[in-house]
């Protein structure tokens, strides 16, 4: 007997949620399947060809710029296509969730820009990402406004000139959307987010004198590039709305696309408007793809890699000449550091640490960045405000002077700090920390002061795991080995239960944070993706 025919368009093992209805209507479904069939066998190849690039850097240590489009980089000629007037000014960024509290405070935060997030600081269960799509509808339509029944507090938003713009983060293409299928298969959650978004929202920000504005994340070439511009032209022609009318700020957060930075402008040079500095994912990805290169790229504890370091800088600075050579912002990076409104000491440290940050940023030649927290906006205000005065960007800051070589980009071995037995232990802390949070369904929390979300905790578990197979030894004699971690974790969660008391503990998901975070720190077989087995441990 033959097996019963896929069902074209599914959604599985999902309990209803309140009022999903108005976004997964069948039309929008319609879409999602659309993009699905046209892109997924593509998303495919390319994954594969991520795998392909890994292996050969395994095999050489080493990247450079690539021969075959150095056309694409000496031809001066090309530009990305102007800036609309809701995205010229991006002087402040404000990222976060999309729940309904923090739509509207991200919202009148004061910041220009929102990035709206699907991706790393939000976990994708289905509430997540189907109430995510709602709470941004029910803002447009200006029907968001509510009172917060635990603490009694109601939010509202402010008059909508004074709002910042939205830009909103799908999923990055490796993750899939379990809950809907199409023939059979999950669709990827990055064309599950985007496509209800556009499908809902692309007319409505149009009349709101806006427009569909993206932020794409872990790109890793400019071939993923070219795949999100093919998306874009088809999503378009489908609603019949213009080619162009699609912005997309391209987060340079891999060390392979750092390769390619304006090969990705180019793919993407008639929807392109900037690209961002994502510092935290960029150190990620160079310690996930250069983790067996031995002891030269053994990067030290997390937070002793500042942005001064010679190869972050080399980063920046490439980034901000090649969006400016090419019209395009470019936008700094996040400070992890978030204040406190109880802890005035918290406070003082979190505002000198961000306003560094974002002076050097400014001073560099970016045209905004970015802030985790809503009491940080005035502080990259004051920054960004000092050096842009009136003007709306500093594009014209060409940065002739910047020469960054391929082995720029990669001198890791030029920094005088090394891993200590403290960066293990924070390490093992906010990796159980984050995972617990996250398999309850949040993507960004609060740790030690600083703001932990998936890429700072991508870095946490691999460094572990690099240490370890480099042979690390910490400055007293301690040597990175499965063993060290497993007594570090394990004192931490006897620690987390003695600080929470039972019921709590036995309340929230500790040792399965733990088992995890042991497994993807500890594998032999490294995963590519903390949250690809978090996923499948995600209850929703
Ligand atoms: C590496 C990267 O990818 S960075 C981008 C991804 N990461 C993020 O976007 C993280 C964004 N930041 C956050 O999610 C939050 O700031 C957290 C989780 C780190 C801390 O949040 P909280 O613990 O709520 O902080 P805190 O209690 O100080 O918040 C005070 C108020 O500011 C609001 N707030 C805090 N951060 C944000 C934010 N990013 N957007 C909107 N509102 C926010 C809170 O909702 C709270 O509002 P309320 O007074 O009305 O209740
Ligand atoms: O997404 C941003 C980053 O820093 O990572």
């Amino acid at each position: 007997m033959s097996a019963p025919a896929p069902s074209p368009l599914a959604i599985v093992e999902a309990e209803p949620l309140p009022r999903q209805e108005e976004v997964l209507t069948d039309a929008a479904l319609a879409f999602v399947a659309e993009l699905h069939r046209r892109f997924t066998p593509r998303r495919d190849e390319l994954l594969a060809r991520r795998a392909e690039r890994r292996a050969e850097i395994a095999r050489t240590s080493t990247l450079d710029f690539l021969p075959e489009t150095a056309h694409i980089r000496e031809d001066d000629s090309w530009k990305v296509a102007p800036a609309p007037a809701a995205l010229d000014d991006r002087r402040v960024e404000i990222t976060g969730p999309t729940d309904r509290k923090m739509t509207i405070n991200a919202l009148n935060s004061g910041a220009r820009v929102w990035l709206a997030d699907f991706e790393d600081a939000s976990a994708p269960t289905w509430e997540n990402v189907v109430l995510g799509q709602l709470n941004l509808i029910d803002a447009y339509e200006r029907r968001i406004d509510f009172t917060d029944p635990r603490s009694g507090k109601s939010y509202a938003l402010r008059p909508a000139e004074e709002l910042a713009t939205v830009v909103m983060r799908p999923r990055g293409w490796h993750l899939e959307e379990r809950h809907l299928h199409v023939d059979g298969r999950p669709v990827p959650g990055a064309l599950v987010d985007f496509g209800l978004y556009f499908f809902h929202n692309a007319l409505r920000l149009l009349d709101l004198g806006k427009g569909p504005y993206f932020y794409l994340p872990k790109t890793e070439s400019h071939l993923e590039a070219r795949l999100w511009n093919d998306v874009f032209v088809f999503a378009q022609d489908y609603l019949g709305v213009d080619r162009g009318t699609i912005r997309a700020t391209v987060l340079i957060e891999t060390i392979t696309a750092a390769y390619e930075m304006e090969e990705i402008l180019y793919e993407l040079r008639d929807h392109a408007s900037g690209l961002n500095a994502g510092r935290w994912d960029y150190l990620f990805s160079i310690v996930k793809n250069f983790r067996d290169g031995g002891a030269r790229f053994v990067l030290p504890d997390r937070n002793a890699v500042t942005m001064t370091a010679p190869f972050m800088r080399a980063y920046t600075e490439l980034l901000v000449r090649t969006c400016h050579k090419r019209g395009a912002h470019a936008i700094g990076g996040m400070a992890a550091f978030i204040p406190s409104r109880k802890d005035a000491e918290v406070n003082k440290v979190a505002f000198e640490k961000v306003k560094a940050d974002k002076d050097r940023e400014a001073g560099d030649g970016f045209d905004g960045s970015w802030v985790a927290h809503p009491d940080l906006v005035p502080i990259a205000m004051a920054s960004f405000d000092a050096v842009l005065g009136d003007r709306p960007h500093q594009k014209d800051r060409l940065r002739e002077d910047v020469d960054v070589k391929a082995a720029d980009l990669l001198a890791i071995d030029a920094l005088d700090a090394k891993p200590t037995y403290a960066g293990l232990v924070n390490a093992v802390q906010v990796g159980i920390r984050y995972i617990e949070a996250w398999l309850r369904g949040l993507g960004a929390v609060a740790i030690f002061n600083l703001m932990e979300d998936a890429a700072t905790a991508e870095i946490s578990r691999s460094q572990i795991w690099q240490w370890i197979n480099a042979g690390v030894v910490f400055e007293d004699g301690r040597r990175a080995t499965p063993e060290l971690a497993r007594e570090v974790a394990a004192a931490e969660l006897a620690e987390i239960r003695a600080e929470l008391g039972e019921e709590a503990f036995a309340s929230g998901r500790w040792q399965q944070a733990h088992d995890l975070l042991l497994k993807v720190a500890l594998d032999d077989d490294y995963a590519d993706f903390l949250t690809l087995p978090a996923y499948e441990q995600l209850v929703d």
